[in-house]
């Protein structure tokens, strides 16, 4: 009985050498856990203090070498990943199949670990998919330099490149210079709960697969469809659309945007997207995006609701979770038809914008994501707001009945908020 309960052999008792060089001269150096191979990419941190297989397996950390605040990471190793198949589950537990971060750095990497859950270590993971990682490291230190410098571009070396000469400043890679999102989006479009009584149609720049959780398990049937399909050429097959969170500049999808600007002029069905998806809806609505100096990632970031809608308060707080480098420009005034939604309390960025309720239109767009897998579930009845405002429309529609907006009349209430703020 009690062997059952032993901690699993530690994997990671490593003394591979291993350094953190950043592209504007710094270097950390500490020891190599997982893969021992050397990468590039941008460095970010995150401020969570959970879910570090979730975050890893986010496809939104495509190309970046993510640095955890939280000084001991992997205490509860990693679970089982595969969910069987069925209409109501997305195929796996965590957020994709795989890990989508280049690389990570912690400051203490739990070497034993212990959940009811865990089937291996977090070293051992990084292992099998071929990701490196170095602990030892002072995270709060290098979190320190990026909240000063800016996101910076980084070299995970390890084994003998950990002694070779820093790489010269030209041949550092940047992820952001290309289109990340063709590398995470799904190549065919497939189904989720067929049976569904609502259609929607997710574009999919990168989802994690709680946002498919998220909206099967409130009934809806989910097709899921790659960044750049023309789903103006399908969309009368659907009750509303969805766009994802994705990685890398928005403005690598422009293309997207475009035709989400065609699909908002001429659909009057309900459009919701999160993080990336937010970001297409700006640049479709005429806002501009920005790359932020150190973005938001952590499970702790607090948006202000401008506009009450559905579950969502005029005048309210609400903790997020979050995992973003760019954000919308706020303008003053916004484009015709369109209000800010939410903003961030920290550094006053665009946390969402919604189409005004007298442009005849329903459409959200939030920054951060109200799935959080992990992190507070303040905003997770967005979801079902937006379900039950696909269902209205549809059945308003089926009865060819000028539809009664109960879910998202906008009450008069108001937070005024300029670009001067
Ligand atoms: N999680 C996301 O969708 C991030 C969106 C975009 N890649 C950014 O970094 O801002």
């Amino acid at each position: 009985m009690l062997a059952s309960l032993a901690f699993p052999p530690a994997t990671s008792d490593s003394t591979i050498p291993a350094v953190l060089h950043l592209k504007t001269g710094q270097s950390f150096t500490g020891r190599n856990f997982g893969a021992p191979k050397s990468v590039f990419g941008e460095t970010v941190f995150s401020t969570s203090i959970t879910s570090y297989t979730e975050s890893m397996t986010d496809p939104s950390y495509r190309g970046q070498i993510l640095v955890f605040t939280t000084p001991l990471i992997g205490n509860y190793g990693v679970p089982v990943n595969s969910a069987p198949y069925d209409t109501q589950d997305v195929g796996v537990v965590l957020e994709s199949s795989g890990i989508q971060c280049t690389g990570v750095v912690v400051s203490d990497l739990a070497e034993k670990f212990s959940h009811y859950k865990a089937i291996e270590s977090l070293a051992s993971w990084c292992t099998r998919h071929n990701v490196p990682g170095i602990t030892g490291v002072d995270t709060r230190a290098v979190t320190r330099l990026l909240r000063d410098q800016g996101t910076t571009l980084g070299r995970l070396a390890v084994g003998d490149d950990a002694s070779a000469p820093r790489p010269e400043s030209h041949e550092y890679w940047d992820p952001s210079a290309e289109n990340l999102v063709e590398q995470v989006s799904t190549r065919m479009p497939y189904t989720l709960n067929p049976q569904g009584d609502v259609r929607i149609a997710v574009l999919d720049f990168g989802t994690k697969a709680n946002i498919l959780r998220a909206l099967v398990r409130r009934g809806a049937s989910v097709t899921v469809l790659p960044w750049n399909f023309d789903f103006n050429a399908v969309r009368d097959q659907f009750d509303g659309l969805f766009l994802t969170n994705g990685p890398g500049d928005p403005k690598q999808c422009m293309e997207a945007a475009m035709n989400v600007r065609k699909t908002i002029q001429e659909w009057d069905k309900p459009v919701f997207g999160l993080c990336m998806g937010h970001q297409i809806i700006g640049l479709a609505a005429g806002l501009d995006a920005y790359r932020m100096t150190f973005g938001n990632r952590g499970h702790n970031q607090p948006v202000l609701a401008l506009a009450s809608s559905g579950s969502i308060k005029a005048g309210r707080v609400y903790v997020t979770s979050q995992n973003h480098q760019y954000a919308l420009k706020l303008e003053d005034p916004f484009p015709a038809g369109w209000e800010p939604f939410f903003i961030n309390c920290n550094d006053s960025s665009v946390e969402g914008i919604k189409s005004t309720s007298d442009s005849g239109k329903r459409v959200w767009g939030v920054q951060f994501h109200p799935e959080s897998a992990g992190g507070p579930l303040d905003t997770i009845e967005m979801f079902s707001d937006y379900v039950t405002e696909c269902r209205m429309v549809k059945a308003a529609q089926a009865a060819s009945k000028p539809l009664l907006d109960a879910a998202f009349t906008a009450p008069p209430e108001r937070i005024a908020v300029s670009a001067t703020a």
